[in-house]
C-alpha cells in the first residue's frame, strides 16, 4: 500500500466530514491545516449543489479562506443556532477529550463549538493518543499579568513557556492575547486541571476541550474511520 503523507490523511477527512453538512445548515468552521481542507471542499459542494449555508468562523485565518471562497458568513452572535461545527484537534484521547489550540484559536473556537448542537473533529492518526498531554496545553492569557500567571504555573510544575511568532516574538491571539504553552506530558484528571485553569484570574480560555465532541473522524492510509464519541 501507498504511504499517504500527513498531509494526504489531512485532506481525506476534511473532504469526508462536508458529507454531514445538509442545505440549510449554519456550520462553525474550524481552523487550522486540516480544517483549511475540509473549507476547500464544502465551498466546491455549497457552488456546485447550491446549497444554502451560512458559516461561522473561528479565526480570522478561516475567514480570509472562507470569504475568499464566497462562503457566505455569519458572527456567532447573529446566528440563533449552530448546527454543526467541524474543527481540527491537536490531541485526542481514547476517551474522546481533546487539546486544541495548536493555531492560537482556541478562544473562538471554543466559544463555537459551545454553541453547535453537534461538533466533528477531524484528524490525522498522529492525533490519537491513549492519555492527553504529550501534546503542550495552550493557555490563553491576557497579557496584563501574564508572568505572574507563568510563575504560577512553573511553580506547580506546569513547564509553561510563552508562545513566540515566527518572527520570535510574543504570539498575538486573534483577540490580541498571549498563549503560555504547559508541557505536562500527562495529564490524569483533565477536569479537574480545567477548573483549576480556568479559575485563574487573567485565564481568558485554555485549550482543554471536555465532553464536546460527538464525532471523530480519523485519516488512517487505509481510508477515513469515522468514531462515534457521545
Ligand atoms: O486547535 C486548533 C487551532 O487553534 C487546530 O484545530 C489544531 O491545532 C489542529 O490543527 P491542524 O489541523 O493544522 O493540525
Amino acid at each position: 500500500m501507498k504511504m499517504m503523507s500527513q498531509n494526504e490523511l489531512k485532506k481525506l477527512v476534511g473532504e469526508k466530514a462536508v458529507a454531514w453538512v445538509k442545505d440549510g445548515m449554519t456550520v462553525g468552521l474550524g481552523t487550522g491545516s486540516t480544517v483549511k481542507f475540509m473549507v476547500d471542499a464544502l465551498a466546491k459542494r455549497i457552488q456546485e449543489e447550491h446549497l444554502n449555508i451560512i458559516g461561522v468562523v473561528t479565526s480570522a485565518a478561516t475567514e480570509k479562506q472562507a470569504r475568499s471562497l464566497n462562503i457566505p458568513l455569519k458572527s456567532v452572535d447573529d446566528v440563533e443556532k449552530i448546527d454543526l461545527t467541524i474543527d481540527g484537534a491537536d490531541e485526542i484521547s481514547d476517551d474522546f477529550q481533546g487539546i486544541k489550540g495548536g493555531g492560537a484559536a482556541l478562544l473562538f473556537e471554543k466559544i463555537v463549538a459551545t454553541n453547535s448542537r453537534k461538533n466533528i473533529w477531524i484528524v490525522d492518526q498522529s492525533k490519537m493518543s491513549k492519555k492527553l498531554g504529550s501534546f503542550p496545553l495552550p493557555v490563553e492569557v491576557i497579557p496584563y499579568g501574564s508572568k505572574k500567571l507563568f510563575s504560577k504555573f512553573s511553580q506547580k510544575g506546569y513547564a509553561p513557556a510563552f508562545r513566540l511568532d515566527d518572527t520570535g516574538q510574543l504570539k498575538r491571539t486573534d483577540s490580541n492575547n498571549l498563549i503560555i504553552d504547559l508541557h505536562l506530558n500527562e495529564i490524569n484528571h483533565p477536569h479537574e486541571l480545567a477548573a483549576y485553569l480556568s479559575g485563574q484570574v487573567g485565564v481568558v480560555e485554555h485549550g482543554l476541550f471536555l465532553d464536546l465532541v460527538n464525532t471523530v473522524i480519523v485519516g488512517y492510509p487505509d481510508g477515513p474511520s469515522v468514531l462515534k464519541a457521545r
